[in-house]
């Protein structure tokens, strides 16, 4: 079996007295994509923080690229290093650029940051990036402000990957878009992940959206992790209350009021 690229073990993150994450296991395999679901409080962003380096873990272990970042990074260069391996796209594509920005020069900062290239391949490496993501020159050197949601998310993702980051979280990262650019924005990232071997930990309350992206699941619950498994098994045949309570809250084809869903399930036993 393939070792793991992000190995997470018995993360747990109190606020105060508050509890956010009890107690949390899971492992990442290179290029594959793993789904945190759960619905809002469970503590999928404050894992998803605690992985990339925004939170300090209140206690277990995290390996990302067979190194431990369990504690914060003991030099600028460390820093930078970890910066490089595990990358975030957050939620809101109008918060996460800088407005006085274009794309390319936001991507081109990060190349300067994480690789040795010089200007003419920095410029090359910039073009690679936004066809990647499926934007044109035009909208590279565009304002943020210019650009549709859809269109800043694709910035975010070549932003992120401008590093050759082994893992990319995407913390719903499609969450505020459209449905159809939702869609649009899922095949970039199908397209980025067979193209690049990035892994992804792809945190999201929308089963439906998951579906489309996870090889695997895990599922939380205030701040824990009660059922996890391959994503179609754990879609299909979700063996927890809790995701057959959160399955049943997706409009969709079949869709039924969550409560009655999880009686004629327990009546169903
Ligand atoms: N900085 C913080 N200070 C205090 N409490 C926090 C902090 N960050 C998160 N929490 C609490 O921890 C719990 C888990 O929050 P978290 O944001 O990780 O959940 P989530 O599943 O990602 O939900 P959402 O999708 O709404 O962000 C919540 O009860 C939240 O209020």
């Amino acid at each position: 079996m393939t070792e793991a690229i992000l190995e997470v073990e018995g993360l747990r993150k109190t606020f105060g007295d508050a509890v956010a994450v009890a107690d949390v296991s899971f492992s990442l395999r290179p290029g594959h994509a793993l789904a945190v679901v759960g619905e809002s409080g469970s503590g999928k962003t404050t894992v998803a923080r605690m992985v990339v380096g925004l939170e300090r873990p209140t206690a277990g272990r995290i390996t990302a690229c067979g190194r431990d970042r369990s504690q914060p990074p003991r030099s600028a260069r460390e820093r930078r290093r970890r910066g490089g391996e595990v990358q975030i796209v957050f939620q809101d594509p109008y918060s996460s650029l800088d407005p006085r920005q274009s794309p390319a020069a936001a991507v081109d900062e990060v190349l300067r940051l994480h690789t040795s290239l010089d200007p003419a391949s920095r410029r090359r490496r910039v073009t690679e990036l936004a066809g990647l993501v499926g934007l044109d020159e035009r909208q590279m050197s565009a304002r943020p402000a210019g650009l549709s949601g859809g269109q800043r998310q694709r910035v975010a993702i070549a932003r992120a990957l401008a590093s050759e980051p082994r893992i990319l979280i995407l913390d719903e990262s499609v969450a505020a878009l459209d449905v159809s650019i939702q869609a649009q924005v899922l095949n970039v990232l199908t397209d980025v992940r067979e193209r690049t071997g990035v892994a992804y930990l792809f945190i999201s309350h929308d089963l439906a959206v998951v579906r489309q992206v996870a090889d695997e699941i895990v599922v939380m619950r205030d701040g824990s992790i009660v059922e996890r498994g391959p994503a179609a098994r754990v879609l299909d045949e979700p063996h927890h209350q809790y995701t057959r309570l959160l399955r049943a809250s997706v409009p969709g084809p079949g869709w039924r009021p969550a409560r009655r869903a999880i009686r004629k399930e327990q009546e169903a036993r």
